[in-house]
């Protein structure tokens, strides 16, 4: 089977001045990524999950195509990511909806962006919002609704114009737990109904092992694959709760087994990366979280 996206060989590094004692040294390159190789089927669910500042956000943005890898490439069907591109639908943690646009009218603007007519787009737009459950709210806007909508308008915004890929960067994380839970399934019930391959980026592993078919767990900086790890449950959008399933918690486990140790090596390189007087970025301290 060809794959869906193929990241091969990917390297990047970022070039950060280091500041001691007021005196500007040479700025030195930080390796971010480094060997990332990782095949994505068509349809999958992939779980992207890795300890704070390993690198997943520049990950997702190299398959974004908002910025380049250094060395190695990333295919899209066979051919490489050159840019940003409407086969890839994007949902980030914060609602990147025009405030100004109704739901609507927000659903509609990738289609617009496709040149698909006013009718059609009408049409496709109304689809969409049903299958993210928001009939009745079309023509509210992003301050009328809860955060959990919001995300909801996002997704179907990015579906509505039918990009080959969705890449979704710790889309829930500031939702409330249950919120949260309630988005994972209705997730679970929309990439069902629409066969897309997803890419899913979280700190959660909990999140990861509900939603994925497969997890690919990153070392601390400089982020590589350490290992991919299959999740074998049958259907994934049944009505019983996965969450308390024995092999929910052995699948947990063998995760949190993967992971504890480059939760406290990041722990550590953020801690010296603030004491050399670095930035530490867009990182922070925050963890991998376990729910429950
Ligand atoms: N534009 C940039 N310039 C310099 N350094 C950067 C830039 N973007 C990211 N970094 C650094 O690269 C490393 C990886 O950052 P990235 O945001 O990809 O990690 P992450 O795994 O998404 O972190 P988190 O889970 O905390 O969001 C971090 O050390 C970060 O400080």
């Amino acid at each position: 089977m060809t794959a869906k996206i193929s990241i091969q060989n990917v390297h990047k590094s970022f070039r950060i001045n280091r500041n001691l004692n007021h005196l500007n040294e040479a700025s030195k390159p930080m390796s971010a990524l480094q060997d990332i190789n990782l095949d994505v089927n068509p349809g999958e669910f992939m779980v992207i999950v890795g300890p704070s500042g390993c690198g997943k956000s520049t990950l997702l943005d190299l398959l974004a195509g908002l910025t380049k890898p250094d060395s190695g490439q990333i295919l899209l069907d066979g051919k490489p990511i050159k840019g940003p591109n409407l086969d890839r639908g994007i949902v980030f943690q914060q609602y990147a909806l025009f405030p100004w646009k109704t739901t609507l009218a927000n659903v509609e603007f990738g289609l617009e962006a496709k040149g698909v007519g006013r009718k059609e787009r009408r049409q496709i737009a109304k689809e969409f919002i049903e299958l993210v459950g928001l009939t009745g709210f079309e023509h509210r806007y992003p301050h009328e609704l809860s955060g959990g909508m919001r995300q909801r308008v996002a997704i179907a915004r990015s579906l509505a114009y039918d990009p080959e890929v969705l890449l979704m960067d710790e889309p829930f994380a500031a939702l409330d737990a249950q919120t949260r839970e309630t988005l994972q399934s209705e997730l679970l019930r929309i990439w069902e109904a629409t066969k897309k391959t997803i890419i899913f980026i979280t700190h959660g592993i909990d999140e990861a092992v509900y939603l994925g078919q497969r997890v690919a767990v990153m070392t601390s900086r400089p982020g590589r694959i350490k290992q991919v790890v299959e999740i074998p449950f049958e259907s994934r959008s049944t009505e019983e709760d996965l969450r308390s399933e024995p092999e929910f918690a052995r699948l947990r486990h063998e995760i949190w087994g993967l992971l504890k140790d480059e939760v406290s090596r990041a722990q550590k390189q953020e801690k010296s990366k603030s004491l050399d007087g670095v930035p530490v970025g867009r990182s922070s301290l925050k963890g991998v979280t376990v729910d429950g």
